[in-house]
């Protein structure tokens, strides 16, 4: 895979004007690679280093993820970090935001319906056979991994998990080989489109890789419909092709992401 033309005159207008610039990216599969246990999904080491960088000259720098904002704190060693210092987090879809200015992690209370699923799903589960799907409880939602399982296991959940869903008020949030119920009334479009719109934002760059992504995708489509710039930037995967051809620049994985960012900030931060 190699970079689309558009991509190196999107660059450049970010080196052009990096104090208007909102870079927000996606933590797994994009900053992280994809691994069996969640709680090992370390950050990549060089995109860690050049957000640094880059978090010194650019306008606004963030993390929007399906992780719960602390979780994303202690798998990437953001926190306390020298050009971090602005950093912005939104967890769980944006229903969690963090701001390194004052490390206060903004939540609403856990819902009810997430609850009450927790109590019910581990007997929910063995009803449908389903052996060996983990369950994440994030607090404000619930994940069931199906990694390293049947891989048909997967599919044959999609409906009935859709029903409990229904059945709770809560809403599905596919993602790979892992499937979450949350409580509806966030996305990481809205999100990003506030964080924008707070820091008056004249590009946006967003890197994401998996469908909880898509929103934010649509977020930078429409903020292009209305003049601010935008770079759409796709961690590839033999798993998910869902970005690839909404992206400007597909990169093969979070190592290609690392060196994408490296390269931007040896561009645009001084030695
Ligand atoms: O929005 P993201 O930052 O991409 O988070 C989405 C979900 O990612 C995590 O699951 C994925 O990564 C795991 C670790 O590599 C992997 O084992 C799993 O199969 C992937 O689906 C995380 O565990 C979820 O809570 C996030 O919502």
């Amino acid at each position: 895979m190699s970079p689309s033309i558009h991509e190196p005159l999107a660059r450049a207008s970010v080196v052009a004007d990096p104090g208007g610039t909102l870079l927000a990216l996606d933590f797994d599969g994009t900053l992280s690679h994809i691994v069996d246990d969640p709680t090992r999904a370390f950050a990549h080491p060089g995109s860690v280093e050049a957000l640094g960088r880059l978090g010194t000259v650019l306008g606004q720098v963030a993390i929007i993820t399906g992780r719960p904002v602390r979780q994303a704190l202690e798998l990437s060693g953001f926190e306390g970090r020298p050009g971090l210092e602005r950093l912005v987090i939104y967890g769980q879809y944006g229903a969690e935001r963090w701001d390194a200015a004052d490390g206060v992690v903004s939540e609403p209370p856990r819902p009810a319906a997430i609850a009450r699923l927790a109590e019910v799903l581990p007997g929910w589960l063995d009803e449908r056979g389903a052996h060996g799907v983990r369950i994440e409880d994030k607090g404000l939602a619930i994940a069931l991994h199906t990694r390293g399982v049947d891989p048909g296991l997967f599919d044959s959940l999609r409906a009935p998990v859709a029903a409990l869903a229904a059945e709770l008020g809560l809403v599905v949030e596919p993602g790979r080989q892992v499937v979450e119920l949350r409580a509806p009334g966030h996305d990481k479009g809205a999100a990003l489109l506030a964080l924008a719109e707070a820091v008056g934002a004249r590009q946006v760059v967003f890197g994401g890789d998996d469908l909880g992504d898509l929103p934010a995708f649509a977020a930078v489509e429409q903020l292009r419909a209305q003049g601010v710039g935008g770079l759409l930037l796709c961690s590839a995967s033999a798993e998910q092709d869902a970005l690839v051809a909404r992206a400007d620049v597909v990169l093969e994985g979070p190592d290609a992401v690392a060196a994408w960012l490296t390269a931007l900030a040896d561009e645009i931060v001084p030695a």
